[in-house]
């Protein structure tokens, strides 16, 4: 099947049936209408202008971090070291030592997200443009810089000299014409309205449907073919173009130091428009805008606040630790939601914050002390949960008010902070977490005195991994009843038909997540 041009769309995301696109008729092919197909953002929220004045340089530091995501998997918000032994495209850029200051470091960072996320339709150009022959993987993510730069951030012809010069150099002289003969085809194409643009004939099927809507919104295919059958195409329209948008952040206010209004203050008055969170208003601030300024200003370092969802907010608001409980976060790292239950906590009571992994531990106890956490109140431990439930039954240990499982998982909600992990994930991603978090459940459940509450919880959207376990586990736990989660506790925006925390990125302006709430009977 090719895939050429949609003729029409509109922002409703019934895709191809009418004619209109913001009240007018899309004719021929050109970037508005693409950006209707994916509900993309308008170029001009992209730092276009100041882009257009960087040099070989900025875009030689981009290449080579591209690089390192596709052989490192290093993550697209991370400009740091690797653990992982360098591989061959790496080491022919190794002898690149680019410098860069903070304002290059941040629009490179720009184009590396920007390319990661729109990597699926880049590619989709370059092969319609050519069709034959494999391409040297470095010249690939040059070709991806120069397609995304011309076609997505709208940047003028000359531009492409850099990409041509990098071909030149990085690759090998003869990668030169190549690369110029396909940027330039771009430019006239974009001059002309003619550049290729997927679509799907009448009456295809969902398949069809679906590969055409993962080019257009630059996701896997299987994603889509999952989403579309469970949403229907019109609001997996809308998720896809929530996994594009720039990500909003917000920040949970440590009141042990500070009021929301205080904060919100200080942090307007240094030039960050904010307001509080219609989920969790006494706890949360939404950043408009300046989430630079927020960590510029100190907010964070002074431990007045510290980034996280609100959707993760609200998973620790369904855990309701009290003052004086015994409470065990049992997959803690890097410590959000313990941080958050122990501010709920008044530092009273004993918290005990466990992770399998030592490294992403790390720094945690730093920060709760920074925050106001009195000494001896949280434990970090750094232990796997199943071994951990094995020796505590073993031991008679003592048991806890309430445990958070927040599960190791594919993290299909995140995907609009996680630029790069649609690409790494695969189904059988979704059902290895499934078979894991059956097992931490099992573990998690024995450590929850009788009486207690344990709340499950992940960062996907995928009930594979939220409805389902629960499902399977009170199957085989019946000293365990689900508990609908209270109205005071989190608002019934956010609850599912069966009680259970269940946030979309496009429904509700946040990460999408999961919680239910799981009492053990006295
Ligand atoms: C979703 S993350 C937790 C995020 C954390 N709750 C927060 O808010 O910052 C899942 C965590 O589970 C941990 N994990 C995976 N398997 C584990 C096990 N068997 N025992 C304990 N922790 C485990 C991972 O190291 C990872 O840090």
């Amino acid at each position: 099947m090719r895939l050429v041009w949609p003729k029409r769309c509109d922002h409703r995301g019934q895709l191809l049936r009418n004619h209109t696109c913001g009240g007018s008729t899309i004719r021929r092919p050109s970037r508005s209408a693409w950006r209707c197909v994916a509900q993309l953002p308008e170029t001009r929220q992209q730092p276009a202008g100041r882009l257009r004045t960087k040099s070989g340089k900025t875009r030689t530091a981009a290449v080579q971090q591209l690089v390192r995501i596709e052989e490192d998997g290093a993550y697209v918000g991370l400009v740091g070291g690797s653990p992982r032994p360098k591989k061959a495209v790496q080491q022919r850029l190794e002898k690149l030592p680019v410098q860069l200051d903070s304002r290059d470091a941040r629009f490179v960072t720009e184009l590396v997200s920007g390319v990661t996320r729109w990597k699926g339709r880049l590619d989709w150009v370059i092969r319609e443009l050519r069709p034959r022959g494999s391409i040297d993987p470095l010249l690939l993510q040059i070709l991806r810089l120069g397609v995304y730069e011309l076609v997505e951030l709208g940047l003028p012809d000359h531009v492409i000299n850099d990409h041509v010069d990098m071909a030149r150099k990085l690759v090998r002289p003869e990668a030169a014409p190549v690369t110029n003969a396909i940027l330039r085809r771009i430019t006239r194409m974009r001059r002309d309205g003619t550049l290729p643009a997927p679509e799907v004939a009448p009456g295809a099927g969902l398949k069809e449907r679906a590969a055409m809507l993962a080019i257009a919104a630059s996701h896997p295919v299987w994603m889509v073919e999952r989403w579309v059958q469970r949403y229907g195409e019109a609001e997996t329209v809308k998720l896809l173009a929530a996994n594009n948008r720039r990500p909003m952040y917000s920040v949970r206010v440590n009141r042990l130091r500070v009021s929301p209004a205080e904060l919100q203050q200080r942090l307007e008055d240094n030039g960050v428009e904010c307001e509080p969170s219609p989920f969790l208003p006494d706890d949360f601030l939404r950043i408009r805008r300046g989430l630079r300024e927020v960590m510029a200003q100190g907010a964070l370092s002074e431990g007045l606040c510290q980034v996280q969802d609100e959707s993760a907010g609200m998973v620790v608001a369904l855990l309701d630790p009290q003052a004086g409980e015994r409470v065990l976060d049992a997959c803690a790292a890097p410590g959000g939601k313990a941080l958050f239950a122990a501010a709920r906590m008044q530092g009273r009571g004993h918290l005990m914050a466990m992770d399998a992994s030592e490294r992403r531990l790390k720094g945690l106890a730093a920060t709760a002390e920074q925050q106001g956490c009195p000494p001896g109140f949280l434990t970090v431990r750094a232990a796997d949960l199943q071994g951990f439930a094995t020796e505590q039954a073993r031991a008679g240990g003592e048991l806890f008010d309430r445990v958070l499982l927040d599960a190791p998982c594919s993290g299909l909600g995140v995907l609009a902070k996680r630029a790069d992990l649609r690409w790494r994930r695969t189904p059988s991603d979704v059902a290895a977490a499934a078979a894991l978090q059956d097992e931490l459940l099992h573990s998690a459940a024995s450590l929850v005195r009788p009486g207690g509450l344990l709340v499950y919880s992940t960062c996907s959207i995928e009930p594979e991994e939220n409805e389902d376990r629960v499902e399977s586990f009170l199957l085989s736990h019946n000293s365990f009843r689900p508990e609908a989660a209270p109205g005071s506790l989190v608002t019934s925006g956010v609850l599912t038909e069966a009680g259970h925390m269940a946030t979309l990125p496009h429904r509700h302006g946040t990460d999408g997540a999961f919680g239910a709430r799981l009492r053990r009977a006295d």
